[in-house]
Parts: structure tokens; C-alpha cells; sequence
């Protein structure tokens, strides 16, 4: 089975192929602990909402805790376990041996999963093997060509690390790991689409998810300088893309995409944009309806309700004081769930691409609309620009899979001028 490194990326008919309605917890073995210093990331400043742990790893107990809870509350016969940080690989592969041993010990005839997101860079022979040898889908972060990539991920040090990812990637396919690409677009990225995606498909890369960067700057008395979903604020990093770069770069990857690489490429935004046109679910947490399947968990069993709201005021538990399944059915976690679909600005609700929207995102939901109402996603003017540019082709292929004719026909149709068809 072909799926993604993360919940947020697996398709619409993965989902309904793995479970009905899964719980997804996103695990940090070694909380937001990195090697790199990425300047963007959203995650390695978590370590200071723990400042009296200096050794913030998770424990043995707390894993066998949380894999038999896990594999309990899950609805079907399969269950995808998410390895993510932090850097997944700063813990020795005995520490993933010793999860697997869990999910066998627990798993009693349950089909399980692993599938672990990393910057790439520790990836060694070892490493490849062991992934190969139990079916590890593995997640890299890759930003593109190596100008790209070593603009903001770099060492803690300041060093470029794209070569080392390149390494990375040559010893994932040495070893036949399954593996796809999370690249993020950025202010310094953006404008450059088709350089951006040209690369992935000179490394073969066949599976690609693009994540816009948008951050807010706040200023903690802990330390940490990103502001939360709920906090004021109107400085945005200047790493962050704009509305306009994204709908863009969006455009012109798609116009690329519909005429050759339909079916061979799959990008994540392209195929849950699909999805939603079909009335499916997109599989894709950001265009979905709501939110609330997938939380995550830090090295000391504290559960936040989404991976990117670990703040203080998202926390909804901790599983050495309440079951998992308590905590993820909680009516708190329900609400946070069904929130972006209540709290909609009624220019969404107003918006011919809420079914294909949803609004995006809660967490980039801090601007205004055009009614004056608080709660427009920032990247909303991109969003638009991209779904007004796609919906002929759409349409199309909405009409052959209902025809149950393969989609990768809009190629051809684009090559004819796009005939009337019905
Ligand atoms: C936080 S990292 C953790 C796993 C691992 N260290 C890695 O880099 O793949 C997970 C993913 O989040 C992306 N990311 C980092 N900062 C981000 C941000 N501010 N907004 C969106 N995605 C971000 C990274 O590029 C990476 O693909
Ligand atoms: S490698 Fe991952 S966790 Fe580390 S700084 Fe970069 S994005 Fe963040
Ligand atoms: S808040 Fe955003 S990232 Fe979290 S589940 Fe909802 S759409 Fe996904
Ligand atoms: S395109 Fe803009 S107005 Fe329409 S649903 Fe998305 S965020 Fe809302």
C-alpha cells in the first residue's frame, strides 16, 4: 500500500483504505529536540514549554503505555503509528526496534504501519536497512534544489545541509525504502515553481507535498517567538509566503502538471483538491470539512489537539493521568474538531470554493474578511486564485471518474484545446 509519512498527507481512498474514522497520533520520541536549526520551523522551540527537562526523550514505559492504548482505540484492523519531530532519527534504531517488538506484543493480529518524517541528514546504511526490512515509509524534508533547500535548513551550526539530504535520499533508494518529499514554499522559494518542481522530478521523486510557510511573531516570556492560532498578531516572519506567491506557484505547478504528469505525479494539494470536487474526503487535514483526528503527542505523554497548536491553551491531556481514548474523543478535542467548520467568516460561507476550502487551515485563520469579520485564512486570496484556475480541469476530471474513465485523460483533452465534452 502506497501512503504518506504523515496523516495529514494520506489520500482520500488510503484513508477509507486504512480505517473508517482513525485516531491519528503523531508521536515525538525525542520531543522538538533537532540537529538542525531550520530557520522557519515551528517545532524546535516547543523544548522550552518544558525548561526544567533536560533530557526530553520518551521513556520506555510511556511508549509500551501508549502503543497498547493506541493500538486498542483504533476502529479497524489497521494502525499507522507517525514518528515525528524534533528529528525522528536522534534516537538509536533500538529504541524503533523496541516499538516494533510493542506493536508485535500488542498488535494481536492487527495490520500495522510505521512511517517516520526526518530531515534526512542521519540517514546511514543501517538505517536504510532497517527501514527496508520493516516497511518504514519514510517522510524527507526536502526543499528543492540546493539553493533552495540551504536557504533556511540549515545545522545548528549555520551549515548548508542539502548534500547530506541528497546522501540521505541515495541510500533510502539503495536499499528500496519507500520514501516521499514534504518540501515547504517560502518567501524565498516561491517564485520559482517550476525550478522547485522540476528537481523533484529529476530525483524521481513521485510523491510530493508542498506545505505553504506562514508564521507570526510573538514574543513569549519563555523564549519562543511564534505566535499561536489564538494570539494576537500582525508581524508575520519574513520566511513566510505570501497569499499571492502561493496561488502562483500553485498555478504553475498544476498548468505543468495537468498536461504531463497526470498519474504519475501525485502531489498531495492536486489529489485532495480531486477528492473534494468528487465529494470524498480529501485525506488532507487542511482542505478537510473539520479537524480533530490527529493529535500529537511529546516525549512525556502530554497530547496537544493538533501538531501544529502545541501551545499551553491546546494541551487536552496527558496519558499517564487519562486514557488516550478519553483524551481523543474528549468533547474539548471534538469542539476543537468541529470549530473550523462553526467559526467559518461568512465570506467563506458566502465563497463558491468553501467545498473545496473549507476554509484551510484554523491556524492561518487571523485575518479579516471582506465584511470586517475576524477569522479569513491569510492565504485565502491564493486559495481562490488557484481553485478559480483549476476548476475547468476539474471538472473534467470529475466527469471521467464518474464515467470511471482514468483522469490522466485531461492530458489529452488539454492537448486538443479542451473540447466540449458533454
Ligand atoms: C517539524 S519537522 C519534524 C520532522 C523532521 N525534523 C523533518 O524536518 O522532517 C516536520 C515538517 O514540518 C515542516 N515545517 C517546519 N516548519 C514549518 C512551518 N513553520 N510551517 C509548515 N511546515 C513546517 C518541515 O519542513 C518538515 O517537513
Ligand atoms: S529538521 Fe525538522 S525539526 Fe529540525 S529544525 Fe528542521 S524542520 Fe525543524
Ligand atoms: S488545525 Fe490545521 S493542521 Fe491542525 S488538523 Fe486542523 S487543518 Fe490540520
Ligand atoms: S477561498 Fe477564501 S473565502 Fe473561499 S473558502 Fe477558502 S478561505 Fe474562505
Amino acid at each position: 500500500m502506497k501512503h504518506t509519512a504523515d496523516p495529514f498527507n494520506i489520500s482520500g481512498n488510503e484513508l477509507q483504505a486504512i480505517s473508517i474514522q482513525p485516531q491519528y497520533v503523531m508521536l515525538k520520541p525525542v520531543g522538538s529536540i533537532c540537529n538542525l536549526a531550520c530557520k522557519y520551523c515551528y517545532y524546535t522551540e516547543k523544548k522550552r514549554l518544558y525548561p526544567k527537562v533536560a533530557n526530553q526523550i520518551m521513556d520506555e514505559d510511556l511508549l509500551e503505555s501508549f502503543t497498547k492504548q493506541y493500538i486498542e482505540m483504533q476502529p479497524t484492523p489497521n494502525v499507522l503509528f507517525t514518528w515525528h519531530g524534533g528529528e525522528t532519527l536522534m534516537r538509536p534504531i533500538k529504541f524503533y526496534e523496541y516499538a516494533l517488538e510493542l506493536q508485535r506484543k500488542y498488535g494481536l493480529g492487527r495490520n500495522i504501519n510505521n512511517c517516520i518524517q526526518t530531515n534526512a541528514t542521519l540517514i546511514t546504511d543501517e538505517w536504510a536497512r532497517f527501514f527496508h526490512e520493516n516497511n518504514f515509509l519514510v517522510g524527507v524534508s526536502i526543499d528543492g534544489p540546493q539553493e533552495f533547500h540551504d536557504e533556511y535548513r540549515r545545522s545548528r551550526s549555520g551549515k548548508p545541509t542539502w548534500q547530506q539530504v541528497m546522501r540521505g535520499i541515495q541510500l533510502l533508494n539503495k536499499y528500496n525504502v519507500e520514501w516521499n518529499a514534504l518540501a515547504v514554499v517560502n518567501d524565498f522559494n516561491g517564485d520559482y515553481p517550476l525550478d522547485f518542481y522540476h528537481f523533484f522530478k529529476e530525483i524521481h521523486c513521485h510523491y510530493i507535498q508542498f506545505t505553504p510557510i506562514v508564521e507570526r511573531k510573538l514574543q513569549h516570556s519563555d523564549g519562543r517567538e511564534l505566535s499561536s492560532p489564538t494570539e494576537e498578531s500582525s508581524d508575520i516572519w519574513d520566511f513566510s509566503v505570501t497569499p499571492e506567491q502561493w496561488g502562483d506557484f500553485l498555478c504553475k505547478i498544476f498548468d505543468e502538471w495537468v498536461r504531463h504528469d497526470v498519474g504519475e505525479y501525485y502531489i498531495q494539494l492536486f489529489d485532495a483538491t480531486l477528492a473534494n470536487w468528487m465529494g470524498v474526503p480529501p485525506g488532507i487535514c487542511t482542505l478537510a470539512e473539520t479537524c480533530g483526528h490527529a493529535t500529537a503527542m511529546e516525549f512525556n505523554g502530554d497530547v496537544y489537539a493538533c501538531d501544529h497548536f502545541v501551545f499551553p491553551e491546546y494541551k487536552i491531556g496527558n496519558i499517564n493521568e487519562q486514557p488516550l481514548v478519553e483524551i481523543t474523543n474528549s468533547p474539548e478535542q471534538k469542539a476543537f474538531g468541529a470549530d473550523k467548520k462553526d467559526s467559518l467568516p461568512q465570506e467563506c460561507k458566502e465563497c463558491e470554493w468553501l467545498f473545496a476550502c473549507h476554509g484551510e487551515c484554523p491556524r492561518l485563520r487571523f485575518t479579516k474578511d471582506k465584511h470586517g469579520n475576524a477569522g479569513l485564512n491569510y492565504l485565502c486570496r491564493g486559495y481562490r486564485k488557484f481553485f478559480e484556475h483549476v476548476a475547468p480541469y476539474m471538472d473534467y476530471m470529475k466527469y471521467q471518474l464518474q464515467q470511471e474513465e482514468a483522469p490522466a485523460k485531461v492530458m489529452k483533452w488539454v492537448a486538443e484545446g479542451m473540447p466540449q465534452y458533454r
